[in-house]
């Protein structure tokens, strides 16, 4: 059989430009078109792969985009009282703090100052809250792309073996909140589950969230499953000469794309769906701060 290569950076762009449509209708309606703030504490490496490509992103769609870098040495009372002052400031509709954060500074309180109505990141703990009791909230960006990839790739997921590997607030457990909403058979694995293979070798759908390059291979991969690689690692590659690096996930994707039935690329899977997902949660927000009608997305 052969193997589908699902492309989240097409689906990606097709979902920017949905969003776009609904973030021109919000301009209509309150005279400025969707804000979203970030900011960044420090340099970090990757952080500065997903900025830049959101910033291009968010323009693309017809939003704004505010930036805030704050220098590496900065206290956490700088860092929360610029989060109010964004959280007071009616032309700001959404406000993601990238993270992680330098060791000064308290990530749960940071996360829990920004206003939920805010956390285009759905971190904050009253989103948490509100996605594990069924309500409404805003979703955490990477595993409601995910969620999107799966559906468009299986349809119904009603019943499905679900393992998501990785138990972190922004990732694994809003992953595992949401296929189990979607009525699958949810299981969370991480670093004391025993016979991970084999446990992973049963899931129709398999979610590697993980943090460890190409850690999961075929034969952690299910006949026919389908594999959805959240890892972004960036890697030596010393044959494109020296210093050079490449983004690899946290599978290693020959070996599990010869047996899964469909299986997501890194780069070109995840990593763009999550970014167009922060312009979809931005323009959310802002439609249900004013009150705006916006299609569903
Ligand atoms: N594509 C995208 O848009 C995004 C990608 N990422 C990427 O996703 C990956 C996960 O990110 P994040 O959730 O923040 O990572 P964390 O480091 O917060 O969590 C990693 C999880 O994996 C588990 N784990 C670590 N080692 C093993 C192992 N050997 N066997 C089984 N489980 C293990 C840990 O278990 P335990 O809890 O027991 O320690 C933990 O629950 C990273 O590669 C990150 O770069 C992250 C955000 C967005
Ligand atoms: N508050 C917060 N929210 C986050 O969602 C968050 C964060 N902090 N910190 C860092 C991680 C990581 N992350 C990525 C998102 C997109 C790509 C992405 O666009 N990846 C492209 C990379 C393309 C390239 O580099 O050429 C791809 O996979 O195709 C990467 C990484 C979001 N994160």
């Amino acid at each position: 059989m052969e193997t589908k290569i699902i492309d989240g950076k097409a689906f990606s762009e097709k979902l920017v430009e949905t969003v776009a449509v609904e973030a021109s209708k919000i301009k209509n309606a309150i005279g400025r078109p969707p804000a979203l703030a970030v900011v960044l504490v420090g340099e970090n490496s990757a952080s500065k792969v997903y900025v830049r490509n959101k910033i291009e992103r968010t323009e693309a769609a017809g939003m704004r985009s505010i930036e805030h870098r704050l220098d590496a040495d900065t206290d956490q009372a700088t860092l929360l009282a610029l989060i109010e002052e964004m959280n007071n400031d009616d032309a700001v509709d959404g406000i993601l703090v990238q993270l992680p954060l330098p060791d000064q500074i308290d990530e749960d309180a940071v996360i829990n100052a920004v206003a939920p109505e805010k956390d285009v990141d759905g971190f904050h703990v009253v989103n948490a809250g509100l996605l594990a009791t069924g309500q409404d909230s805003l979703v955490p960006c990477t595993p409601y792309g995910c969620l999107l990839l799966l559906r468009d790739q299986l349809g119904s997921l009603s019943g499905l073996n679900a393992v998501v590997v990785g138990r972190s607030n922004i990732v694994g457990k809003p992953m595992a909140q949401l296929l189990l909403k979607e009525s699958c058979t949810v299981t969370i694995a991480h670093s004391r589950t025993k016979d991970l293979k084999e446990v992973c070798a049963r899931a129709d759908i398999l979610v590697a969230a993980v943090g460890r390059a190409e850690m999961i291979d075929g034969d952690y991969v299910k006949p026919g499953a389908t594999v959805i690689d959240v890892g972004i690692n960036r890697v030596a590659a010393p044959e494109r000469g020296e210093g050079k690096f490449r983004l690899t996930g946290d599978v290693d994707y020959d070996s599990a794309a010869a047996k899964a039935g469909a299986i997501t690329p890194v780069p070109g899977g995840v990593g763009p769906m999550t970014i167009a997902c922060l312009l979809r949660n931005t323009a959310v927000a802002a439609a249900r701060r004013f009150n705006v009608d916006i299609a569903d997305i």
